[in-house]
């Protein structure tokens, strides 16, 4: 029961709602049910068919309309005397500025992406509105408070680039499963089916295999009136048979690996077998494009059934026979997405039989879709512990109860018995961009990097900057906006295509550039240091690896991280301390990998989203709890810190003692 000065306090509240997704429709009913009169969502979306499982305020009638406006009335049907205000639209458009935030004593986010959130962040500090942000995946969850000056903001962590794998991994050593899958998505599937101008590294490129002819790049072209079984034996074989040999006699590799087995189709199926596929069914049509399928075409019923080599081969020729004469016109211009059902088996089948011949053991379609999907199942009750809390912090921080925030993180599995870890915010980073004043390190080859790469690759792609304007000094070196003249528009085009050193206002080492967003009020200061930028060798043994783009997301070159380092430049923090001890002549340090600012750049396509503590939880990377709260353990599990780490493969988590704390650089909240 909330007291007489909660109520109040929850009475006089005008929230904003950031998101009516899975945490969102949970949130929006229990602000409701705990008293709240006047609540404002803002969600982009439409409702979808996936969404009902979860998403309880809206029914199958309601597939295709906004997700604001039908949380609202579904709300009101059961609160209708309070007052819920819907924006059907992205909380990043111009019309949500920081006097639209100002209006509102705390904001609440629910949403599922890195680059909304900061978005989010940014217009809270500068309108200086508190805000809950707020996370799950699966089993896990996450609270945080973020009270500009008092608490860390949502950006004063750095946040973990997603999931990759070395390339040699990929094409040549795969030891886990996943590597088959992104090995069939990003590699086969792309060069089948994808773009034919994207770089792509299916083949294992040795002297040999260059040298022979027959298994030159155009294998995979479809020759004119090449019948469609001949030349899925010819892929089949080229995949799964030729470039397995062709890795075997790199003898080095395999030294301490267990060797692959080469795959040839006339060992695994017979002619007459590749034939009669897909007939089983001849009766199976689909016009719809969406639901034809290689499994209902091979009578293959369930999709939790894990296939034997010989049925996954089957599936490889139906589902690519079924591309070309099914979606022939897609071809060319596909990109593997998990609702695709056709894409799904081929990709499953694909990455079977790779896993086959690494006697690596072979997984369901359900279960492949689920790895290629990056899909961690979303859990409903869940999102309703985490849309509890965040209720419960809100009444706190409307009533300045500073003492009493908590950062809560949901557990899988019970930690001192406890599957709510509360924890004491920290107090915000010194040395964040987003919420201190503190300038960031670039290093760049200012002679041959651009301003266009610098303004894509750094400002928009790290820093997050939707709209940003560059200067040098009190030169403006770019800006976007639409009461431009013409005359500086094109100026700012003909900067774009120069190299930093070349720019009317030459940026050189020791430059101090200013990057500002003017809609999210955000500005700071880059300290440049001019860099050689040569990279160190690899220890792959994929020829000219290194001038490869990576392949898709996930994808890195060993020792080269292109997320942290696109195109050799590297956005470090800069602290004073490390000014005074390693100054160089351009009045900047040297980079330290470790504290290289690497932000999660993509879009989640996963059905939950992967939040801050979580995403440090699942990417291996440790992050340091404070000490806990007084009140919530018992008095002999009082340690000083706590870590969450996990394993490789990242779902399991488990809490560490640490009695030492000299690790941590961030303060508890006082
Ligand atoms: N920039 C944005 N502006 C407004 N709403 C956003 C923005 N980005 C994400 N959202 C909303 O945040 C919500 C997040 O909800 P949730 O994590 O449950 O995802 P979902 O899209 O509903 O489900 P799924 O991805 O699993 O199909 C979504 O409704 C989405 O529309
Ligand atoms: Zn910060």
């Amino acid at each position: 029961m909330a007291s007489e000065q909660q109520l109040s306090a929850i009475k006089g509240a005008k929230v904003l709602m950031v998101g009516a997704g899975g945490i969102g429709c949970e949130l929006l009913k229990t602000l409701a049910l705990s008293g709240f009169q006047d609540i404002h969502i803002i969600d982009m979306d439409t409702i979808e068919v996936s969404n009902l499982n979860r998403q309880f305020l809206f029914r199958k009638s309601h597939v295709g309309l906004s997700k604001a406006k039908v949380a609202r009335d579904a709300v009101l049907r059961f609160r209708p005397h309070i007052s819920i205000t819907p924006y059907h639209a992205n909380v990043k458009d111009s019309d949500f500025n920081v006097d639209f935030f100002k209006q509102f004593n705390v904001v609440l986010n629910g949403l599922d992406n890195l680059d909304a959130r900061r978005h989010v962040n940014r217009l809270c500090l500068a309108g200086g509105v508190p805000l809950i942000e707020s996370g799950t995946t699966g089993f896990l969850g996450q609270v945080t408070v973020h009270i500009k000056g008092k608490t860390e903001c949502y950006e004063c962590q750095p946040k973990p680039a997603p999931k990759s794998y070395p390339v040699c991994t990929i094409t040549s050593t795969p030891s886990k499963f996943v590597h088959c899958i992104v090995w069939a998505k990003d590699l086969l599937f792309a060069k089948l089916f994808g773009d034919k101008n994207q770089d792509n590294d299916l083949n294992v490129r040795s002297s040999d295999a260059t040298s022979s002819s027959e298994h030159a790049e155009d294998v995979f072209e479809r020759k004119k009136d090449e019948v469609i079984e001949q030349y899925g034996r010819k892929i089949y074989d080229h995949v799964f048979g030729y470039n397995i040999e062709v890795a075997l006699s790199n003898e080095e590799t395999w030294k301490n690996r267990a060797r692959p087995k080469p795959l040839y189709i006339r060992d695994v199926l017979p002619i007459e077998l590749i034939q009669q596929n897909g007939n089983a069914d001849k009766s199976f049509v689909a016009d719809d494009s969406s639901s034809v399928s290689a499994m209902a075409s091979l009578g293959l019923k369930n999709p939790q059934d894990i296939w034997s080599l010989r049925e996954n081969s089957r599936v490889f020729f139906e589902a690519l026979r079924l591309f070309f004469v099914k979606r022939e016109k897609e071809i060319g211009n596909l990109s593997f997405d998990k609702d695709d059902q056709l894409a799904v088996e081929f990709v499953t089948a694909a990455a079977n039989i790779r896993a086959a011949s690494f006697g690596i053991p072979l997984h369901s379609l359900f279960e492949a879709k689920g790895i290629a999907g990056n899909i961690v199942h979303a859990v409903a009750t869940t999102n309703a512990i985490i849309a509890g809390l965040i209720v419960i912090e809100a009444i706190k921080v409307l009533q300045d109860d500073a003492n009493n925030y908590r950062m809560t993180y949901c557990l899988e599995h019970p930690s001192r018995k406890m599957l709510l870890m509360p924890v004491e915010p920290f107090e915000p980073n010194k040395s964040c961009y987003v919420c201190s004043e503190t300038p960031l390190l670039l290093e760049v080859n200012t002679s041959r990097s651009k301003l266009s790469d610098f303004i894509e690759k750094i400002v928009k792609a790290k820093l997050g900057m939707s709209f940003p304007l560059v200067m040098h000094g009190s030169a403006l070196l770019y800006e976007v906006g639409d009461d431009l003249e013409e005359d500086m528009v094109a100026n700012y085009e003909a900067n774009l295509e120069k190299v930093l050193s070349q720019l009317p206002s030459p940026v050189s080492g020791g430059t101090i550039l200013t990057v500002e967003d003017l809609q999210q009020e955000l500005s700071c200061n880059i300290n440049i240091k001019h860099s050689d930028g040569e990279v160190a060798g690899v220890g792959c043994q994929v020829p000219d690896a290194r001038t490869e783009k990576p392949l898709g997301e996930g994808w890195q070159l060993e020792d080269f991280d292109e997320e942290k380092e696109p195109d050799g430049m590297v956005l470090s923090g800069w602290t004073k301390e490390k000014d005074k001890t390693t100054s160089t002549e351009n009045g900047a340090s040297t980079s330290n990998a470790s504290e290289a600012v690497s932000l999660e750049t993509k879009e989640d396509s996963d059905i939950e989203i992967v939040p801050t503590g979580i995403e440090s939880v699942t990417t291996g990377k440790k992050r340091k709890l404070p000490e806990m709260s007084d009140a919530t353990i018992p008095d002999s599990s009082k340690n000083e810190l706590h870590e969450i780490d996990d394993d490789d493969d990242g779902d399991d988590l488990f809490m560490l003692d640490d009695g030492d704390s000299d690790g941590s650089k961030k303060k508890r909240l006082q």
